[in-house]
């Protein structure tokens, strides 16, 4: 066989062989599978196999260094430096084995080697530097999430599948490396085990946990090579697409005169009502937006009408579908048109990243880009496997209402977390509306759909309701809303968004704003958006001068806020749910500021720079502060720092480039992040602002009081107050305690009831399809629940009253329940969803702050480096606020004072 191969497989071979020589015993067991498993394939498999999994192995064990931890476990072994070893072993050892044609598993005699060396006489000096040396592009290709990874080794046919079965439950359940084709991967980042009944322990490359994955990061997107389990591909005859084309076209048409109908018969929400007040979360910014949005969300309804028809034609099952296994490329069809378009990318390098963030990555231009679907952890799980709500596990019973379950466990209690500020739950929110933002279905000239009766006494008819309507049922004896005879809370479903894959499949969400770490909530998420946020003067951002003090510009929308009447102020910003909370208008400001502070200071320095030089150069530094706060400051206390260091999440320091980026990682926000793990948030919330003035405690407001109302702002000393009460008074625990501000008046807008955020929040993860809380649970490595009292010993009692099942427990609600990890404010769920998806936005994102100049086409110098890794959230308040009241700010402003760092 070796004298077929060529030189630079040789040495791959070469490499291998000396590696299986310096291994303990029991790892090479584990080579002594894979080579039986080699051993049954034909020749050109087993080159094929080799050379991709040989040099993948190896090249892993260099990178992580591993292979000198190695030599350290082996007392009886001089522990020598690596390129040594390996010179010492390849001449001892392994060029004479096979030279020989010896067993690759055998020792070779000492007679022997003297003997074969003398045949050979290479230079250990030179024998390294004399072998064609891997290229570089190969090192990518076998990045830990490579989309392209090279391996057809367990292709297609069943037997295949079966040989990777036996292949993990042959190998023992915990070694330090995947010797197959698989990567170490934290348990998040592999739903493999959803499939492959046995699993693979392992350690990643920071030494902690894991688990063998063949399926990667991006598992629920299709991969022709990998069979899903034993499901196999549909195909799909030209007449059954042309039928089916033709169907889901004409069922659109009928749902857009059924629109007409409702619209004109006034069954739309009116401004004044909590409900219209939830809308304008999702309340677009502009017409052209509002026109985009809406037409994207209809061809990708479009498509899953479509996948529903040919569901029902061929009686595919579920699976099928949430596997991913109708993957025939639509472009060329009466559905292409449904198709998402490609972004248009220049072919050279663009210093800075894109306003809607398109074209960060070369061959998956639109990954990150705003109005583009979420990523998924796991599949979805959708009553028809397409975009009907689940069901309960247990007979297939309709799952109790989300404000049962919500009025039934969440409470109104206060637990107080000592160690950590508000700011944590403002700059909380203020981050989550930068990555993600779904938007509800809304009539085509932008008002919102009602999906009760007027006086929310009953849900509508079936005739008079619209398609994406999935209000909320009251239960009767609802504790709170009884008294107000509301039996209805209103419920809209998010849009989706056309599949970046034009297939048919299940229904995915669509993410209005820019998945990346990138300051879209400044700048907004289109050009059109941030055109009308800038000045066009010297790199500025618009502000409103408030008698001396820069406010957010004046919002030009009529009805923006509640109750805007003369003197009272509703700002814009570049996202639309700014006004939503007083404090969260405050860090907007604070970031507006900073802008302009940084464009002042450029234009002073650089006084020939252009206006657009200017607001590109001040909007790449902010950019660059959000993101280190963001992993500095905020992350380790929201997952702690095992969960860093597990994920690898912290910043490089000093002076240094970071060289982490890979590009086969989908820096998308995944879907369970933002249904249900980051909303954590809203267990964090105080009902009460408390106010202190220089001596005493001006004020304590009700922030339902503060929502979509913000005309405080303009009290002159308010808004340093306000900063000095996020960055001294507590948050709240995570836990099964919601304030009633947030239960019971969100968004009341002057009536005597609001809308209850955590019936939202369930409600919202059945609409996106996530799967129930214990599947989750699986994903991260946790065993599943059995019994409601594993989850929480007090609440089972009333767990078991609203769920059939535990497999039935919504993830938000399951995830706040979790007991805490070690070091972080959330359970392990929550923790692994969001370290996955900060992971996302680090390694994922070209532009991200400390890529060296080789991935990073905006690089800073390594001096910048070194003053923007200073950045803190005290360092942009001392910088930006009025200066009226706050003089001095703790280091942290994240960490009440007195607590350690
Ligand atoms: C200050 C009080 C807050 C209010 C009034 C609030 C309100 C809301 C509302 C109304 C929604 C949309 C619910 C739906 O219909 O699905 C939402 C979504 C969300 N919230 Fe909050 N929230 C607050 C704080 C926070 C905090 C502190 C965090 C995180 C630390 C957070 C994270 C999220 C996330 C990730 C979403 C999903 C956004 C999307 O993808 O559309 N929120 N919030
Ligand atoms: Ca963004």
């Amino acid at each position: 066989m070796a004298s077929d191969l060529n030189e630079q497989f040789q040495y791959n071979l070469m490499l291998a062989k000396a590696l299986v020589q310096l291994m303990p015993a029991t790892d090479r067991q584990h080579i002594r599978i894979w080579f039986d498993v080699l051993a049954e394939l034909d020749q050109t498999q087993q080159e094929m196999a080799i050379r991709n999994e040989y040099i993948w192995f190896i090249l892993l064990m260099l990178q992580n260094n591993r292979i000198e931890e190695y030599f350290k476990e082996l007392p009886p072994r001089k522990i020598l430096p690596l390129r040594d070893v390996l010179e010492q072993k390849i001449i001892d050892d392994v060029l004479i084995a096979s030279d020989n044609n010896m067993s690759w598993l055998d020792t070779v005699s000492d007679e022997e080697k003297e003997k074969n060396l003398e045949k050979k006489k290479v230079a250990p000096e030179n024998f390294l530097n004399s072998q064609p040396l891997p290229k570089e592009g190969v090192i990518c290709y076998f990045g830990a999430f490579s989309d392209q990874s090279p391996s057809n080794f367990f292709q297609g046919t069943q037997n295949n599948t079966l040989l990777e079965d036996d292949l993990i439950s042959n190998a023992s359940k915990h070694s330090d490396f995947c010797i197959d084709k698989s990567h170490c991967v934290p348990f998040v980042q592999c739903p493999a085990h959803v499939r492959i009944e046995t699993k693979k322990m392992c350690k990643t490359a920071v030494g902690s946990d894991g688990v063998c994955c063949f399926t990667g990061q991006n598992h629920t997107t299709p991969e022709d090579r990998h069979p899903r389990g034993r499901q196999h591909l549909v195909r799909m005859n030209p007449q059954t697409i042309n039928l089916i084309a033709r169907h889901s076209q004409d069922k659109i048409n009928e749902y857009k005169v059924k629109e007409t109908v409702l619209l004109a018969d006034g069954h739309l929400l009116f401004p004044g009502s909590p409900s219209y007040d939830h809308f304008r979360n999702f309340k677009l910014l502009t017409k052209t937006d509002l026109s985009e949005v809406l037409d994207l969300a209809s061809r990708a309804m479009e498509i899953a009408l479509a996948t529903r028809d040919f569901k029902n034609r061929q009686g595919l099952t579920n699976q099928q579908i949430e596997l991913g296994m109708l993957q025939q490329d639509l472009s060329a069809t009466p559905l292409g048109i449904a198709c998402a378009a490609k972004p248009h990318c220049p072919l050279y390098p663009v210093k800075y990243r894109r306003i809607d963030g398109a074209c960060n990555n070369a061959a998956n231009p639109a990954w990150g880009s705003g109005m583009t679907p979420y990523a998924r952890l796991l599949p979805p799980s959708y009553e028809d496997g397409i975009w009907l709500p689940r069901v309960s596990e247990h007979e297939g019973q309709a799952l109790a209402s989300p404000r049962l379950i919500s009025s039934t466990i969440i409470s109104d209690g206060s637990a107080v977390n000592h160690e950590h500020t508000l700011m944590v739950m403002q700059f909380g929110q203020f981050l989550s509306h930068d990555i993600t933002q779904s938007i509800e279905f809304s009539f085509a000239n932008g008002s919102a759909i009602s999906c009760c009766s007027d006086d929310g006494r009953a849900k509508l008819h079936h005739e008079e309701r619209h398609y994406a309507c999935m209000a909320i049922d009251i239960p009767h004896k609802d504790p709170f809303y009884n008294q107000f005879n509301q039996k209805c809370m209103n419920f809209v479903r998010s849009v989706l968004a056309p599949r970046q894959d034009c297939t048919l499949g299940y229904a995915q969400q669509m993410n209005k704003i820019t998945h990346f770490i990138d300051g879209s909530a400044i700048y907004g998420s289109t050009p059109e958006q941030t055109g009308r946020l800038r000045s066009f003067e010297k790199g500025l951002l618009r502000v409103f001068n408030d008698f001396g003090r820069h406010m957010l510009p004046l919002s030009p929308e009529p009805d923006e806020c509640l109750n805007r009447k003369q003197n009272l102020a509703c700002y814009m910003s570049g996202d639309s749910r700014t006004n939503q909370m007083i404090s969260l208008v405050t860090l907007h400001t604070i970031f507006l500021r900073e802008h302009n502070r940084l464009a002042n200071e450029l234009s002073k320095l650089n006084s020939h720079w252009t206006d657009e030089e200017v607001f590109l150069e001040a909007r790449q530094i902010v950019v660059a502060e959000l993101q280190v706060i963001t992993y500095k400051e905020f992350l380790p206390i929201v997952i702690g720092n095992a969960a860093m260091e597990q994920f690898d999440l912290s910043l490089s320091s000093g002076t240094e480039y970071s060289h982490d980026y890979d590009e086969s990682i989908e820096p998308s926000a995944t879907n369970e992040f933002a249904a249900a793990a980051f909303r954590f948030g809203h267990s964090t919330v105080d009902g009460l602002l408390k106010i202190y003035g220089k001596k005493r405690m001006d004020e304590m407001i009700f922030i339902p009081e503060t929502m979509f109302q913000p005309s405080r702002m303009r009290k002159f000393f308010f808004m340093d107050e306000l900063l000095s009460t996020l960055t001294t008074e507590p948050i709240q625990q995570v836990d099964h305690n919601l304030d009633e501000a947030l239960t019971r008046y969100m968004f009341r807008a002057g009536n005597p009831f609001g809308i209850d955020l955590a019936s939202l929040n369930i409600q919202r993860g059945r609409d996106h399809g996530l799967r129930p809380y214990n599947d989750y649970r699986e994903l991260v490595g946790l065993p599943r629940l059995k019994h409601f009292e594993e989850l929480s010993p007090e609440l089972s009692e009333k767990l078991r009253k609203v769920y059939a099942s535990v497999n039935d427990i919504d993830l938000w609600v399951g995830g706040l329940l979790e007991e805490k990890a070690p070091g972080s404010i959330v359970g392990y769920t929550f923790r692994d969803i969001i370290a996955d998806q900060f992971y996302r936005l680090k390694k994922g994102d070209k532009y991200f702050f400390e890529n060296s100049p080789r991935i990073n086409p905006g690089s800073f110098a390594p001096e910048q480096l070194l003053e923007l890794r200073k950045a803190s959230m005290s360092r942009l308040i001392c910088d930006n606020s009025d200066g009226t009241l706050l003089g001095r700010q703790a280091p942290s402003a994240f960490k009440k004072p007195g607590v350690e760092g």
